[in-house]
């Protein structure tokens, strides 16, 4: 029976042993995905997200000591609780992921064709011919030119863009319920990226698959997800609809960043300035909010009490403030406030934009 929701994520904490002690590196995460929906998760180096991503598949570090606790199950399906062959059995299959580095997911050594082959050959019932046509049918989906040609050659053959969708050609090869693209086209160049976000954005659509979007970037956001969740020290202190969190941020952590940003617009590289302060490691150490060292509105209760998460609202923050009085405090957020309704526009168009160079199917020369 398949459960009406994809993914349901309860407190995740994912903890590492260090010589510092202990470290958290996810602190008790909830959040569900449905369908077909795609999420971006946001965040400064180091609050969490790809730590997030990589417990849904299994993947620790090495040479670590974790201690992962709570729920994330997929379609029902308790993953913290599988084997590595189960686990291995969902990588791929039904969760793809495509990681920032085309070169540390794909064999440098093996023709591109064989790698999704193999995949193929692996996670379905298809024997080697129907896998080989497959192969070529992917490639030719994801804009390689002359894709039957393209299997026998090798991934430094290609230029990088065509590496990453190669990659996203491999991680949906088995027709996944689920993409993670993990900060996918941060290091691809802004054109390329327009191209790549297109197409992961109308792959998602046709093939009906979710995706979580991890990124640095709220213009990657604004083209291609329907959700956004924000992360700070291992926590998500905020969540809504794009629309909702970009035109009307209630967390002041959100704010600064959305306040930093330089212009929505995803043909720009606009990884996220810091906001001044130093983003903690998240070790549980400081009673209060984790931002309150950092944040300009941060009252003594901040600074002592852990804030309450507004629960059951579509678009909520974990913060004492009220979004209302921070509006009204902070000049800048009534600048913000004006400048973002045009940047809610700015997310419709980047879409309409991104998919529009989908259709176009340019394609970047090697
Ligand atoms: N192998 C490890 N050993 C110890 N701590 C770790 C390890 N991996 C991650 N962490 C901790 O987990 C936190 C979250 O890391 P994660 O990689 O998820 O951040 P991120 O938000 O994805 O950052 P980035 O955007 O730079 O990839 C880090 O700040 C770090 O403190």
């Amino acid at each position: 029976m398949t459960s009406a929701r994809l993914l349901e994520v309860d407190e995740l904490s994912v903890v590492f042993s260090t010589a510092r002690g202990e470290v958290y590196g996810v602190d008790g995460v909830s959040f569900t995905l449905d369908h077909g929906e795609t999420l971006g998760v946001v965040g400064e180096s180091g609050s969490g997200k790809s730590v997030t991503a990589t417990s849904l598949i299994g993947v620790r570090p090495p040479l670590t000591r974790v201690r992962t606790s709570g729920s994330a199950r997929l379609e029902g399906r308790e993953l913290l609780d599988m084997s590595e062959a189960e686990l291995r059995g969902i990588r791929g299959a039904e969760i793809g992921y495509v990681f920032q580095d085309p070169m540390t997911a794909l064999d440098p050594s093996i023709p591109v064709g064989n790698q999704i082959v193999e995949t193929l050959l692996v996670h379905t019932g298809l024997d080697k011919a129907g896998a080989q046509r497959r192969a070529v049918e992917l490639l030719d989906m994801v804009g390689i030119p002359n894709a039957a040609a393209s299997t026998r050659n090798l991934p430094d053959q290609f230029s990088g863009g065509m590496r990453q969708r190669i990659l996203v050609a491999l991680a949906i090869s088995c027709r996944p319920k689920l993409l993670i693209a993990d900060e996918a086209t941060t290091a691809l160049d802004p054109t390329v990226q327009t191209q790549i976000l297109a197409l992961l954005r109308s792959l998602c659509r046709e093939l009906s698959m979710a995706m979580i979007m991890i990124t640095h970037d709220f213009g990657v956001v604004a083209a291609t997800c329907d959700r956004v969740q924000v992360m700070y020290a291992g926590r998500i202190v905020e969540r809504g609809s794009v629309a909702d969190v970009l035109t009307g941020p209630r967390h002041p952590y959100t704010a600064g960043l959305l306040r930093l940003a330089p212009r929505l617009e995803i043909n720009h590289h606009h990884r996220l300035r810091p906001i001044p302060g130093r983003a903690p490691t998240a070790i549980r150490n400081e009673p209060g909010c984790r931002f309150s060292p950092r944040c300009e509105f941060a009252d003594d209760r901040c600074h002592r009490e852990e804030p309450p998460w507004s629960d059951g609202l579509t678009h909520a923050s974990a913060c004492w403030r009220n979004p209302a009085e921070l509006a009204s405090r902070d000049g800048g957020q009534a600048e913000l406030a004006s400048r973002d309704g045009g940047q809610a526009e700015l997310a419709s168009r980047d879409r309409g934009q991104a998919e529009s160079t989908m259709l176009d199917r340019d394609r970047e020369p090697r």
